[in-house]
Formats: structure tokens, sequence, C-alpha cells
């Protein structure tokens, strides 16, 4: 049997059944996964052309995210998410069990008019060394800094502007998104994210006028031999009561000392200590279980090229905080911030000098803006900044943005369509149509490609396939009517074009103003099918859209104008229809009130997709009250 019949015409075994669960979800149920981009509106660039100076520390919907998924020991190529959520499941490792680890980094629009980021290849080692720690899947560094970088370009309209003291804070994190109970085994899945937000705000105010810290008596925050050397999430979760309640005594920070003999100083609240000492040395903390900040690295690495004696070593707090002539907070969104005092118990000890701290965070800002001597390579370039004066015309993104990657596709788990054989039968049918159908007729051309597989094929499974047609058809139908009167227009969505029956079926059906987007991986099917839709006419309602779901879901979300689709067709590859329908879910492309039509026959000479796959589509479906279509 050729494989041919299995796409877009095939003898189908038994009958067509459209299911609609009856099962009603509740609305709190449903706001896990039924998202719609009505619920966050993206951040525009002129809405923050005035605040350049005052953005804070705030939490802003962006253009979207980068994301990278690991599953059977593989990372995929990623993909651009246009949207600020995360479908997983409530059993995932990194809700229950805290396996995550995060970092924290800035991107600066530079002087000579480009973007850079600082020195990426230390966050993505201290990453790895986290990932090490929790038993995670590694990021390679290329991975990690095209993430990176992805993220930033796609988003670079809100790097603030040069000569701004705020830069795009950019944040890395890797985590459990499968599901774990109890801790062996580990997760089937991880996720890698990029998310980025404009920031600047109290610490770069803060550096100027100085902090209070108080000595943490009553929490520590990472025990011996424990967690504390790396960016795990759970640190900053052992932070937060012992922060809030010196920020309700009046103090802006906590100090920590060493959980053992609470002798040592560790580290302020997430920032690190730096300190001067009276004869000009630079003094730091070192630990087991204080998390290394690379800021810290670079303003040892600047001291040091100014002569200065740097000490990384044990420092007794009791002993030698009175030594100290200006004291900092350092870390990535802080830079340095000045520490004016040090509250422990009853004694207070102040620090009027910031001098030779402040000189080298404005070595390193100049740096990090190019306004001096990058000596030490530190600088990434990532793009040239938007410039407002000319319009903005975004470059073509490009596909994939991580091309070393392992794909499922190149892994072959995911269905293969189509081959060399395939093309000269497309080809034969593109002829046919053109041959014997009338020209903007697509009631003609449904006949004409119905009577080229019928020939082709002997009739065989005819009747079957034009119930399959019907059914999809009544779907759309339904929306259409429900949306009669109401002024917006009908949007569908399709995966999988292949020459174009089934879009020719959805779009006869579509009134004026109705939308088709049809999404054909394979680059012949699509130039067959836009062919074959422009024939009969449907063009002005039928998109066809070039690559996968995956590669393509910023376009995709655009194309429908960030509304919901009304109808989807799931046609593609079985090992696609879950991931693709999630992220669409994710994107607020599919919500509980989109009809979604999924064909999951497994037809004559196609390979049996891996009984995983069927129970996840099966799971899937049965946990969503949208519609589906069944082959049976
Ligand atoms: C069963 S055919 C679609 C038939 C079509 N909907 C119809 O009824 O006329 C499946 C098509 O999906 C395409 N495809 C497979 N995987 C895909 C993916 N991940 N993204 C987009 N298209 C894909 C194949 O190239 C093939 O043309």
């Amino acid at each position: 049997m050729s494989i041919a019949r299995l796409h877009g015409r095939s003898p189908l075994q038994g009958l067509v059944r459209c299911r609609k669960l009856a099962r009603s979800f509740s609305s709190a149920e449903w706001s896990q996964y039924a998202y719609s981009t009505p619920l966050f509106r993206k951040t525009r660039r002129e809405e923050l052309a005035e605040k350049w100076d005052n953005l804070g520390f705030s939490i802003r919907p962006m253009n979207g995210h980068v994301r990278y998924t690991y599953a059977d020991g593989n990372w995929d190529s990623g993909v651009f998410v246009p949207a600020p959520y995360q479908l997983m499941h409530i059993n995932a490792g990194a809700l229950h069990y805290g396996v995550s680890v995060f970092e924290g980094m800035k991107a600066f629009a530079c002087k000579d008019g480009k973007i850079r980021l600082l020195n990426p290849e230390l966050n993505a080692q201290r990453m790895q060394k986290g990932a090490d720690a929790l038993l995670m899947p590694q990021v390679p560094t290329d991975m990690f800094i095209n993430g990176v970088m992805e993220a930033i370009r796609r988003n670079r309209e809100f790097v603030p502007p040069y000569g701004n003291n705020a830069s795009l804070y950019v944040r890395p994190l890797l985590f459990a998104s499968g599901q774990m109970l109890g801790l062996a085994p580990l997760a089937s899945e991880y996720t890698f994210f990029v998310t980025v937000l404009p920031a600047g705000g109290y610490f770069g105010k803060g550096s100027e006028v100085g902090v209070k810290a108080l000595v943490s008596n009553n929490h520590d925050r990472a025990a011996p031999k424990g967690l504390g050397a790396v960016k795990a999430a759970g640190n900053y979760a052992a932070d937060i009561a012992p922060v809030h309640s010196a920020h309700a005594e009046g103090y802006n920070t906590t100090l920590y000392l060493d959980a053992k003999e609470r002798k040592f100083i560790e580290e302020f609240s997430v920032c690190n200590f730096v300190g001067i000492t009276k004869d000009g040395r630079y003094v730091t903390p070192k630990s087991d279980t204080i998390l290394q900040s690379t800021t810290n690295i670079m303003l040892q690495q600047l001291a040091r090229d100014r002569g200065m004696i740097v000490e990384e070593r044990p420092i007794d707090f009791e002993k030698e905080i009175g030594n100290l002539k200006e004291v900092g907070m350092c870390g990535t969104a802080a830079v340095v911030v000045k520490v004016n005092s040090i509250t422990h118990g009853e004694t207070t000890l102040t620090f009027d000098d910031f001098d030779v701290i402040s000189s080298l965070r404005s070595e390193l800002t100049a740096i990090q803006c190019g306004e001096v001597e990058d000596k030490h390579g530190w600088m990434k370039e990532v793009c040239d900044v938007v410039n407002d004066s000319i319009p903005e015309v975004f470059p073509v993104q490009p596909r994939s943005f991580a091309p070393d990657m392992v794909t499922a596709e190149a892994k072959g788990q995911v269905q293969r369509m189509g081959s060399q054989a395939m093309h000269g039968l497309e080809r034969l049918l593109l002829e046919h149509v053109v041959a014997n159908a009338e020209p903007g007729n697509p009631d003609s051309v449904l006949a004409a490609m119905d009577a080229f597989w019928n020939k082709t094929f002997q009739a065989q499974g005819a009747e079957k396939w034009n119930v399959r047609g019907l059914k999809i058809e009544e779907a759309v139908r339904e929306k259409v009517q429900a949306k009669e009167g109401k002024n917006t227009p009908v949007r569908c969505l399709e995966m999988g074009t292949y020459c174009g029956y089934s879009a020719l079926r959805i779009a006869r059906n579509l009134p004026e103003g109705g939308k088709l987007l049809s999404v054909e991986k394979d680059e012949l099917f699509a130039a067959i099918a836009t062919k074959i839709i422009e024939f009969a006419g449907l063009d002005d309602k039928v998109k066809i859209w070039m690559g996968t779901v995956h590669s393509e879901i910023a376009n995709i979300t655009t194309r429908l104008e960030q509304e919901p689709a009304d109808f989807v067709l799931v046609d593609h590859s079985k090992e696609r229809y879950v991931p693709d329908l999630k992220l669409l879910e994710e994107c607020g492309v599919v919500t509980k009130d989109t009809a979604v039509v999924g064909d999951v026959e497994v037809y004559p000479g196609d390979e049996r997709p891996p009984k995983v796959i069927e129970e996840e589509i099966g799971r899937f479906f049965a946990d969503r009250a949208f519609g589906l279509a069944t082959m049976v």
C-alpha cells in the first residue's frame, strides 16, 4: 500500500465519531490551562517612553520567552513562546521539590548603538553547577547563550536606551517540569527558559543612598554542605521571611552569618558581601555555602587590575567588621549598593565611605555600556538597539536558534510524512485539478481532488473519507453560526495542510472575513496547497504557513491577531498533537471555547505511533472539554 493514501485521501476503516465531552469544568479548573491572550496584554514600547528612568523592578508582559524542553535524553531545538505561561503537570518536580535553578543577567544598550550582554559564560557555568547539584540535565553553554541572545533579540525594543541606568534583566531558569512523586526516579521532562524584563529602580538609586542591614539571628540561609553555593529556587524561599522581618524592623536587608558557628560573614539577602579594609584591601567571604556573585568576580578582577590586594577568605564578623571602611552588597540586579550600617543585636556599626567600591562600580557600568575598553572581553554583542527615529522593521527571525540541538524530527520521533515518491503524485494532483476543475469554484476543485484520489485508489474508502470531511465541515459551520451577527471574524487553524483538501472544506464554509491559517512543514506540499487554494479562489481566506507549530508559534499568534481560534484541525503528526496543542493553549490560541478536531486514526501502511503517544493524546483530550473527532 502506498503511503500516499495516508495523506489527505485515505480509505478509512470505520465510522467517524465526533465526541463532545459532556463533562463540564469549573472556571477554576479551566484557569490552569484555558489561557486566552486577552488575559494579558503585551507591553508596548511607547508606554515606557517616559519611564526609562523610573522603571523599578516590576514584571511587565513582554513579547515572549524562549523555551527548550528536555525529554528522552535530549534538548529540543527551542521555541519562542509569545506568552508568559507554561503549562505543566500539577505534580511537576519544580513545584513540589523545588527542583529548579535560575540565573540573573543583564543586557545593555551601549554607546555605539549595539545591545550587549555581560559575561554570559559565567552564568552558564553557574547554572551547570546548579544542574549537577540537583541532578538536572546540563544546559550546554552554547545553548544557554543562544537562548539568552534570542530572548533579548525578540524583546529588544524593551532594552532601555543608552544613557540610562536601567537595563534589560534576563532570567534563565532550569527546572523539572515533568512529574515527580518521590525523588527517584528523576523527572522525565525538564524545561529551560529565558524570560526578560526591563528594570532599573531601587538598586540603581539605593547604590547612591545606601542601605541599613540587620544581622539575622533567627534564620540561617543555607546549611553547611547544603545547596547554598548554587542558585537553587529554595535558597530564595528561605530568605523571604528573614528579609520581610528585617523590613518590618526598619532595615533594608539582612546579613547572614555562617549557620554552623554564627561567626563568619556569609552574604546579604541575595547579594554578596564586599568590604574595603582601612588599609585598602578588597575582602569578600569565602565559604562553601555562598552563591558566588558574577558581579563580585568581575569587581575583584577590576580591583586586581588597579593593583589592589583582593582577599577571598573567611571573614570573622566580630573581629573584622570594625576594620572595614566601606561595605557594599553586590549582585547582578544591584551591581553594588552602599551599606551604610550593619546592626547586630544592640550594636550598630556605620560605614561612611564608599569611594573605592563606588569607583569600581562606575568602571564596571562604564564597561557594560561601552564607555571604556572591555579589556577582559566580558561583553557579548547581541544586536542593534531599536532606533526610535526610524520606523521599526523587524528582521526576519531565524527559524531555529539552536541549530545544533537534537530535534525530535532528527531523532525520528516525529512521524515522517512525505517522501520523494509522494511528491510525484501530488504534482499530478495539481495538474489534474488545473486541467479539470473550474477556477474560482471550490466545490469543483474538491470534486476534481476526489476524482483523482478515487482513480488512484480505486475508490477504496471514498465514502468514509467524505464522512470525515463532512464532520469537519459540520464543526466549522457550528462555529460560524455561533458567531453570526457578532462582528468578529471566525478564526480557524489547521496543523498539517498536505495538498489543501481539508483546508478547502473548512474554508468553503467561512463567511466574509473568516480566516484559516494552515501550517505545513513540507515546503512542496505547502506550495502545491497554495496553488490549489488560489485556483479555488479561496486565497483571501486561507493562508498556508510553512513550518511547524513549534517553529512558527510567534507568527501563528500574530496572524490570528492574538485572538483565540474558533476551530482547530489537528492533522499533522501524532507525536506533535499534545505538545503543539499545549503550546497553543499557553499562547491563548486554543481555549475551552475552541472546537478542536483531531484525526487520531492510524492509517493502513502508517507506522503506529508509540503506545505512550496514543495514551498521551487520549489523556489530553479526555481532560479537555473541546470537541474531538475520532476515527475508529
Ligand atoms: C495527514 S496529512 C494532512 C491532510 C490534510 N489535513 C487533509 O486532510 O487534506 C499530514 C500533513 O502534516 C504535515 N506535517 C507533519 N508533521 C508536521 C508538523 N510538525 N507541522 C506541520 N505539518 C506537519 C505532513 O507533511 C503532511 O502533509
